[in-house]
């Protein structure tokens, strides 16, 4: 019997990342945006058969924001942004890939377009764009034979979108955000009268992703009296508004709706997992559908009823399913090279009580007795109204295979567990949060999982914040700490963010005159005399969300001080490492880093 030595950490990185994808009329071509050659491009594969082979569609290595397939087969609409920087701007390509063609001569390289609604026949593209309106957007259609591009719903006093359009294109759905936890959804008719969808567009709370079921019945997801977000029902000629679907203790998160059979499709997030259901308008049954993966990341209706889904899991990369009513079909091969499911960890899901006695959510993910160092990374999740959720990453499995354990803690704020949680971080980005942390340390050292000696800490965005803030306040609870493009002054990061993320920042994270004392508290510049654990610090220079101003003045301060910081800017990155040849660099700095302050004498006094 040959006996294959331990895997090693490049098979790791063998995985791809699928980004979102779409599928032809025919269902026999699917189109999806992967790093299946090391950066994002467009990839197809005739699925005629049972399974295809992807061959490249693009080779200009960028993200795209949406793909659309023409219904006619005659080309593909997509929008590609610049390492990182998040302008997606509309192009189309030939239905055999090649050089993408921009939609709109001239335009600016910040002019940054999302994708809203492609009509029927495929001639006409709903659009929202910074254009002329950087703060609220403006939402359009361009004319794809005529090249006419019409306003239709300017933004006022807040970012105000289009989000669904009727067949005959004469009524649109269009939301109002103020939020991430406030934003009401609303009908224009033909003569330009508005209907919220919602009894009371007062009342605080979230209706968004609607359908038209024809041109006088919407459905919608909304939380509207409730804490788990619910299907909502409307009818415009009545103007009623009725609960069709709850689910206890679940959020709905996306609905799609297939008309030949009347049956909408629900996919629901409860903490750490997603689930999905098909309900049928007739008779109002609901019926779940067993999933193969944690994490739905997109699902698509073909017109046969067939379900497409992107998905993924704690131990499964993402992959393309197909459902025909019975099972699913695993489209894509997306595997660890080399290495089974069992080869890698999923989490354990545990519960701590944190300093006030709320229940807070978390995973474990506990390194193999062979490999375990007896380290763990402490992970806060980025967001920060977002969850750590069993979705795979390679970074993880790589850190776990090198012996860490890691913990990641859904403290408050995070989405998945109600609206009133959410709101929690709203206005308090560093006091509860941080404590929750705080109590999720306390707990891994009560439990013998680590101690200060043996835990680091690391994350990405507000992730990458907390981590730092951390660092300035606690720094006796852990040995290091490694931050990812995380916010380092509030002040700074209130200024700096994209203009059309402007009208929430009061909700969300407050106003610096007038919570000037609180800016000033929560942010981790403030602590620099404290923050004397090392630290490695890794950024993307086209960031739009949190510029590299954020680590700039971060470096420059505690280098002055002659603090122990590695620096890494990746030049064509924007917010995260999503090119693999840089993934496999900065997670491999980041191994050595912990690897190297494990050995050190780092003393913080206790
Ligand atoms: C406005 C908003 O909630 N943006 C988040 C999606 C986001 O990008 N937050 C940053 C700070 C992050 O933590 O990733």
């Amino acid at each position: 019997m040959i006996q294959f030595s331990k895997p090693n950490v490049e098979q790791f990185f063998q995985t791809y990342r699928i980004s979102t994808f779409a599928i032809s009329q025919d269902e026999s071509r699917l189109v999806f945006s992967s790093t299946l050659n090391g950066k994002f491009n467009l990839w197809a594969m005739d699925i005629g058969g049972e399974t295809g082979y992807p061959y490249p569609l693009t080779y200009n290595d960028q993200m795209c924001g949406f793909i659309k397939l023409d219904p006619q087969g005659r080309h593909i609409l997509t929008a590609f942004d610049r390492d990182g920087d998040e302008n997606y701007q509309m192009h189309a390509l030939r239905w055999n890939g090649g050089e993408p063609q921009p939609l709109f001569a001239g335009i600016p390289p910040e002019e940054k377009h999302h994708f809203l609604h492609l009509s029927e026949d495929g001639k006409r593209i709903y659009y929202s764009t910074n254009r002329e309106n950087p703060n609220f957007l403006n939402s359009r259609v361009f004319d794809l034979e005529s090249g006419e591009d019409r306003l239709l719903i300017e933004g006022k006093g807040t970012v105000t979108v289009i989000c669904a359009v009727s067949q005959d294109e004469k009524r649109f759905a269009f939301v109002k955000e103020y939020a991430n936890t406030h934003y009401v959804s609303y009908i224009q008719l033909e003569d330009g009268q508005e209907i919220c969808l919602t009894p009371s567009p007062d009342e605080v709370h979230t209706s968004g992703g609607v359908q038209f079921l024809d041109g006088d019945n919407v459905i919608f997801a909304t939380d509207y009296d409730s804490e788990f977000a619910y299907m909502a029902h409307y009818d415009i000629k009545e103007r009623t508004f009725k609960r069709l679907c709850e689910i206890d203790s679940e959020t709905v998160v996306m609905l799609k709706y297939h008309k030949d059979s009347r049956t909408v499709y629900i996919v629901t997030e409860k903490g750490v997992q997603d689930h999905l259901y098909a309900y049928a308008l007739d008779t109002g049954e609901l019926k779940a559908i067993p999933l193969p993966v944690d994490i739905l990341e997109q699902i698509v209706v073909a017109r046969s009823g067939n379900l497409y889904m992107l998905g993924r899991g704690a131990a499964k990369p993402y992959n393309i399913y197909r459902f025909d009513g019975s099972r699913w079909t695993m489209l894509t091969q997306n595997v660890v090279t080399g290495l089974t499911e069992t080869d890698l960890i999923v989490p354990e899901v545990i519960t701590y009580r944190s300093f006030d006695g709320m229940e807070i959510e978390a995973l474990l993910f506990r390194a193999k007795d062979e490999t375990a160092n007896g380290y763990t990374v402490f992970w806060p999740h980025g967001g920060p109204q977002a969850a750590e959720r069993k979705q795979f990453r390679s970074m993880f499995q790589y850190i776990i295979a090198e012996g860490y354990n890691i913990f990641c803690p859904n403290f408050r704020g995070s989405t998945g567990y109600g609206s009133s949680f959410a709101k929690l971080v709203e206005q308090d980005w560093g006091e509860g949060p941080r404590k929750d942390c705080l109590a999720a340390m306390d707990w891994l050292f009560e439990q013998g999982i680590s101690s200060r000696d043996r835990l680091f800490v690391m994350g990405g965005s507000y992730g990458g914040y907390m981590t730092l803030l951390l660092a300035g306040r606690n720094p006796e609870y852990f040995k290091a700490a490694i931050d990812i493009c995380g916010v380092s002054n509030l002040f700074t990061f209130y200024h700096s963010v994209p203009e059309d993320w402007k009208p929430i920042m009061g909700q969300w994270l407050g106003d610096p005159e007038r919570d000037r004392e609180r800016f000033i508290k929560d942010s981790p510049i403030t602590y620099l005399d404290k923050m004397v654990n090392p630290l490695l610090i890794i950024q993307g220079a086209n960031d739009p969300r949190v510029v590299k101003a954020e680590s700039d003045q971060l470096v420059e301060e505690l280098r002055a001080k002659g603090r122990d910081v590695e620096y890494i800017v990746f030049d064509d990155e924007g917010h995260g490492i999503m090119r693999k040849d840089n993934e496999k660099i900065a997670y491999a700095r980041m191994v050595e880093f912990m690897n190297r302050c494990r050995q050190a004498k780092i003393q913080v006094e206790k």
